[in-house]
């Protein structure tokens, strides 16, 4: 159990980590202002650490900082860039258990999930790392004699990010990874609930060598101040953003001024379906891990759970046996399942998406209330009996909360699959090879998994299509979204 500051650092190794000033320039610096803010462990409500929140003017410093010190991150090698950066990847590891204690002190999950986010983290440094020296152009034979064409690719600039809570690491990785290995700088505003691991992260950078100004951490609770800073300071050429579809339209319009390019890791409500010829222990272990990591708090969770009528009873038997089975407590104690949900509000949107349910016909087969183990849980609760008419539909819960919705064959869940303006995660169980495909394919998301409830990985394209967002981040494709192409006509006449 946490409830103070002191108490978080003597549950370090390395008590370097624990930062509570912003990283400017490489230097640590709390806010001119004086101004704090308090991080709270979710489990307990008790603060733990006090951060510097910046100024709008602050942040305007980090992106010069940011600004002078690319050109000279970018004249490095890609390999020059890439083994700093493996260094990074190195310490990262090396002080995984720091960063995960860290991690579950301030966002609440199992220390095993923050272990394996850390883990999935470092692993887009690591594989940017390789991608930096491998930044390819092209020529093409030209359309005159005397002509010779290339085409070459560089660093956008400076580009700047905001993050969520849910993934406090690895999104800051999925973004800050591809950039540095591009030669682009990069200045990371992390959420307000959140920025422990952002500043440890840097921490790390810092040791590792990456230079003063190419990566910067810049807490602050004005987040509308952040997004109009990054949106309208020109020498901001770049803007990533991992969080909600509402906050992602407010900041594309924001950008628009400028036209600034943008990475979009928005919203979803992903569809897991369950058909009659798949293997149901397998589905049930993919629903539990799809639906309940992190405790439903990831854009990639199932929302909607659609089994076919032959064997909807015998799959919601199972599932709501392995749900009863699933360990509620503080993220920091061995065994723990699921931790405490975010904050208030999350807990105010489980119970108002199953109220809705309840009012509609649903019948809870577990759950359903509040857990006795503390004011931030959620007993982990499976509903039947869901139609289209009910606000999971329609909305993320972004909790535990498990809707089983009934279909009879694939045109029906197909067309349910994809009655939503999101389109980011989906996932299916299915064991005919024709169905598969047909299904794969029929399904409109950027991600779809087969007979698996996981996908997450930095080795393959992750994002959405629709109102989920707008490019791709991990995988080869990733590091584009940071690169401008320059086609170069030459006349050797
Ligand atoms: N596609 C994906 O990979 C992901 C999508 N999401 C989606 O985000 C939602 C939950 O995460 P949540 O963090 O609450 O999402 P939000 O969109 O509310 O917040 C995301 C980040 O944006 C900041 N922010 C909020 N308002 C503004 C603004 N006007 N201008 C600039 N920045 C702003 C927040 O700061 P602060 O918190 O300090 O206010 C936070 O750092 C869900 O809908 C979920 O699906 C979440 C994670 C990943
Ligand atoms: O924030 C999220 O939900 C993440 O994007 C999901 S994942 O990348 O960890 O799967």
């Amino acid at each position: 159990m946490l409830d103070t500051a002191t108490d978080l650092s003597t549950l370090l190794k390395n008590t370097s980590l624990l930062r509570q000033d912003a990283y400017i320039d490489g230097e640590w610096r709390p806010a001119t202002s004086g101004k704090r803010f308090d991080v709270r462990n979710p489990a307990r409500g008790d603060v733990i650490a006090s951060v510097a929140d910046l100024s709008r003017e602050e942040l305007a410093t980090a992106i010069d900082a940011a600004y002078d010190a690319q050109p000279g991150w970018a004249a490095k090698t890609g390999k020059e860039r890439a083994k700093i950066m493996h260094r990074w990847y190195e310490l990262m590891m090396e002080n995984q258990e720091d960063l995960a204690i860290l991690m579950t002190a301030e966002q609440g999950k199992p220390l095993t999930e923050s272990r394996t986010e850390i883990a999935y983290g470092a692993g887009f440094i690591e594989w940017f790392a390789e991608e930096a020296k491998r930044v390819y152009g092209e020529t093409i034979p030209a359309h005159q004699p005397n002509l010779r064409i290339q085409v070459i690719k560089q660093p956008i600039g400076v580009a700047a990010g905001i993050t969520p809570w849910n993934f406090p690491n690895a999104m800051i990785a999925r973004k800050v990874a591809p950039a540095l290995a591009a030669g682009c700088s990069f200045v990371s505003r992390p959420a307000s609930l959140t920025p422990l691991s952002a500043l440890a992260m840097a921490a790390l950078a810092e040791e590792a060598g990456v230079p003063p100004g190419v990566f910067s951490v810049v807490p602050t609770t004005s987040s509308s101040e952040a997004g109009k800073e990054f949106c309208e300071n020109p020498k901001v050429r770049k803007l990533t953003f991992t969080g909600s579809t509402e906050v992602g339209r407010t900041l594309l319009a924001q950008a628009a001024d400028q036209v600034m390019k943008c990475s979009m890791e928005l919203g979803g409500n992903a569809p897991f379906i369950v058909f009659d010829d798949a293997d149901l222990d397998e589905a049930v272990k993919g629903a539990i891990a799809c639906k309940f990591r992190n405790n439903g708090q990831t854009c990639v969770c199932a929302n909607r759970i659609y089994v076919q009528e032959g064997v909807y009873d015998a799959f919601a038997a199972k599932l709501t046996e392995a749900v009863k089975a699933l360990k509620v407590g503080d993220g920091l104690d061995d065994g723990t399942e699921l931790g405490p949900l975010i904050e208030p509000k999350a807990i105010e949107k489980v119970e108002a998406h199953l109220k809705d349910a309840r009012e509609k016909g649903g019948e809870v087969l577990t759950g359903g209330r509040p857990s006795d183990y503390g004011a931030q849980f959620y007993e982990p609760t499976v509903v039947k009996n869901a139609t289209q008419e009910m606000m999971v539909a329609r909305e993320e819960t972004f909790g535990p909360f498990a809707p089983l919705f009934r279909f009879t064959d694939e045109a029906q869940v197909i067309e349910m699959a994809n009655d939503t303006i999101f389109g980011l995660a989906s996932y299916f169980y299915a064991k005919d090879l024709s169905r598969v495909t047909k299904v794969a394919e029929a399904l409109e998301y950027g991600i779809v998994g087969v007979n698996t409830g996981i996908i997450s990985t930095e080795v393959a394209p992750f994002g959405g299509v629709k109102q989920s967002g707008l490019g791709r981040e991990g995988s080869r494709h990733g590091i584009e979204d940071y690169l401008e192409m320059k086609y170069i006509c030459t006349d050797v006449s």
